[in-house]
């Protein structure tokens, strides 16, 4: 198939959803104005009350919300602007440049389509979405085109990569740890780092299909940034919000590899991106986890203090790959799976 975009800007105008897109949604979400926002320059204060406030308020978030609203990280506009530039730019390349990405292998390091999922009555559905996904940490991948794409990218990855490991090691201080204990038992200078462009055109029945089902995130934090059109929600005590963001800032959420280290202090919450039939919606996202070969499982000083483990460790490289393939959208979840249960023990 030659893309969601294609079809949506086909000079047939569609009225309805093809059949392979239906799926069934509900689509009823909340405003919240409470999703925490951190203001990330205080982490740096050298007032010790301003800092120990923001820990606290880090800490809360990653508990409570499993979301937050990152402002004054330090990633300058410009550098953001670009990604969307030469996001914009490689989607609207013709077809046949883009095609040569699509995907032989779930774990070829550059990836561009769509997405089909699964439900548990084993019924297919298409995601109204393309997407492009690049590996870019320890090894960099990127296409040739658009050439403007690879400087933006480098450098947005370098940059994203500093914040989240200093965001980690303010996470490491709100559960008691020492400042660079993930960093040490994480291999997080050889950490893994996944960008992904995902481009919702609009949709003339956004009810009756979805841009990404209800999902968790695989790795540890997830950084995202979108061109100010709505479509985000998160679930939060077991109702869906709308999760605006304003510009410039950064979405940040814990994903499974922090819920299962901090031994499910951090929340990895569920969250779904929505359409709307006016206006094409880009989100730039940034997974940043362990090292694929490290072996993650709750980190032993929190095991003691709880008493128990509440995850079984897995290595991150076969959780990715699990999670790639196992998983059915409506079923138990690679995260659920994956928790020792209190009569279990
Ligand atoms: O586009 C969005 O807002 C959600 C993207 C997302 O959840 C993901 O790429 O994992
Ligand atoms: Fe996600």
């Amino acid at each position: 198939m030659a893309g969601v975009k294609v079809l949506a800007e086909s000079s047939v105008v569609l009225e309805s959803v093809p059949s392979k897109f239906n799926f069934v949604n509900e689509p009823t979400a909340s405003n919240s104005d409470s999703i925490p926002i951190i203001d990330f320059s205080l982490l740096t204060s050298s007032h010790p009350d301003q800092r120990s406030r923001v820990i606290q308020d880090l800490g809360k978030a990653c508990q409570e919300w499993g979301f937050f609203i990152l402002v004054n990280h330090g990633i300058p506009e410009n550098d953001m602007e670009a990604m969307f530039k030469a996001a914009t730019e490689f989607f609207n390349m013709p077809a046949e440049e883009k095609r040569q990405y699509e995907p032989k292998n779930a774990s070829d390091p550059i990836k561009y389509g769509n997405f089909n999922v699964t439900n548990t009555s084993n019924q297919t559905f298409t995601l109204w979405r393309d997407y492009l996904k690049l590996y870019v940490h320890p090894d960099f991948h990127c296409p040739l085109k658009p050439e403007i794409l690879r400087e933006a990218l480098l450098n947005y990855s370098v940059r994203t990569r500093k914040l989240a490991g200093a965001l980690l090691e303010a996470i490491s201080e709100t559960m008691g740890l020492e400042k660079s204990y993930m960093e040490e038992t994480l291999n997080l200078e050889s950490m893994f780092q996944l960008f992904a462009a995902n481009f919702y055109p609009p949709c003339p029945e956004p009810d009756r299909a979805i841009g990404i089902p209800p999902h968790t995130d695989h790795g540890l934090l997830t950084f995202l940034i979108h061109n100010g059109v709505a479509g985000l929600q998160i679930e939060h005590n077991g109702e869906w919000f709308h999760a605006n963001s304003p510009h410039n800032s950064i979405l940040v959420n814990t994903g499974d590899q922090l819920e299962i280290f901090s031994n499910g202090r951090c929340k990895s919450v569920k969250h779904r991106a929505v359409l709307n039939n006016e206006k094409t919606r880009i989100s730039l996202v940034v997974a940043n986890g362990p090292s694929v070969n490290t072996v993650l499982g709750p980190a032993p000083p929190l095991v003691a203090r709880d008493r128990r483990a509440s995850y079984i460790p897995m290595k991150y490289k076969e959780y990715i790959e699990k999670q790639l393939t196992n998983s059915r959208v409506d079923g138990k979840s690679l995260l659920e799976q994956m928790m020792i249960h209190e009569n279990e023990l």
